[in-house]
């Protein structure tokens, strides 16, 4: 834990009488690449929100690193349709400093011709790039990204999977992913944390993509595209809301489980 950047011990959080986070632990450490990722509705952005300190768990501890340094990535942004605000405006807002550290963030994301066009004018892809430059530009000890790569193109996908990994390799910095892209980011991950309310599986992309728990989630064709055949024999079932159901031995794939 010395060298962890944030470490989250049991955290649970219920919305009301629901429980989204269930005794979930995670540690994040620098130079890492974890990626969450599990069906819509499992918690994935709320549990991104309790690392950044956005949202207090119900229960659980919570320790960051003493002057950690985070670069988040919001899955949305409201853009006020109508303000003139220029790529190179908005980045100021969030960091302001030099101009060259803002062209230096944007020729990293391969954006640099839109420093001067309108936030508002940008496509969805266009917008995911600027995002991660913004981000960028507070030098982060820890990204967090929340699905970075929606609205991207698939060559740009791929691109921008690979410039996490350069920026992790150039910075060090630790790296939270949100994620559905999974093909492309098992291959770019050093700790797969699958998320249904609680973590029904983690570890290296190997031994998740062989998890039983991870085929339930996500079906046989999921994964890397050499995956061995599996066995479906996970230890736990799932009620309809994903909440873990203690008896294996009553599990019914119609009734109990519902994944999306
Ligand atoms: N502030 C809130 N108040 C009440 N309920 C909330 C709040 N934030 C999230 N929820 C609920 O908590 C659950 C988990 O939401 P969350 O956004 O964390 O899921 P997710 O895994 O990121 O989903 P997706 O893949 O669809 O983005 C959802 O049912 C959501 O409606």
């Amino acid at each position: 834990m010395d060298t962890a950047l944030v470490q989250l011990d049991d955290v649970s959080l219920s919305f009301g009488a629901e429980p989204v986070l269930e005794r979930v632990s995670l540690t994040l450490n620098p130079g890492g690449i974890t990626t969450l990722i599990g069906p819509n509705g499992a918690g994935k952005s709320t549990l991104a929100r309790v690392v950044l300190g956005l949202q207090a768990p119900d229960q659980g501890r919570v320790w960051r690193r003493p002057g950690l340094r985070i670069g988040y990535m919001p899955q949305h942004l409201q853009v006020d349709e109508s303000l003139p605000l220029t790529v190179d405006r908005f980045l100021w807002l969030a960091a302001p400093g030099r101009t060259r550290h803002r062209r230096e963030a944007l020729a990293l994301t391969g954006v640099s011709h839109l420093r001067r066009r309108a936030v508002r004018r940008l496509s969805g892809g266009e917008l995911q790039r600027v995002l991660l430059a913004r981000a960028l530009l507070r030098k982060p000890d820890l990204l967090v990204l929340d699905e970075p790569a929606q609205g991207v193109d698939v060559a740009g996908q791929d691109a921008l999977y690979g410039l996490l990994s350069e920026v992790r390799e150039s910075t060090g910095c630790g790296i939270l992913l949100i994620s559905h892209d999974l093909h492309l980011v098992m291959a770019r991950t050093d700790q797969v944390v699958c998320l249904q309310h609680h973590v029904c599986c983690s570890g290296t992309p190997e031994s998740v993509s062989r998890d039983p728990a991870y085929h339930e989630l996500f079906g046989p064709r999921a994964g890397t595209p050499n995956l061995a055949l599996y066995t479906h024999d996970h230890d736990h079932a799932h009620d309809l809301h994903g909440h873990v159901h203690d008896d294996p031995e009553h599990h019914d794939h119609g009734e109990h489980h519902h994944h999306d």
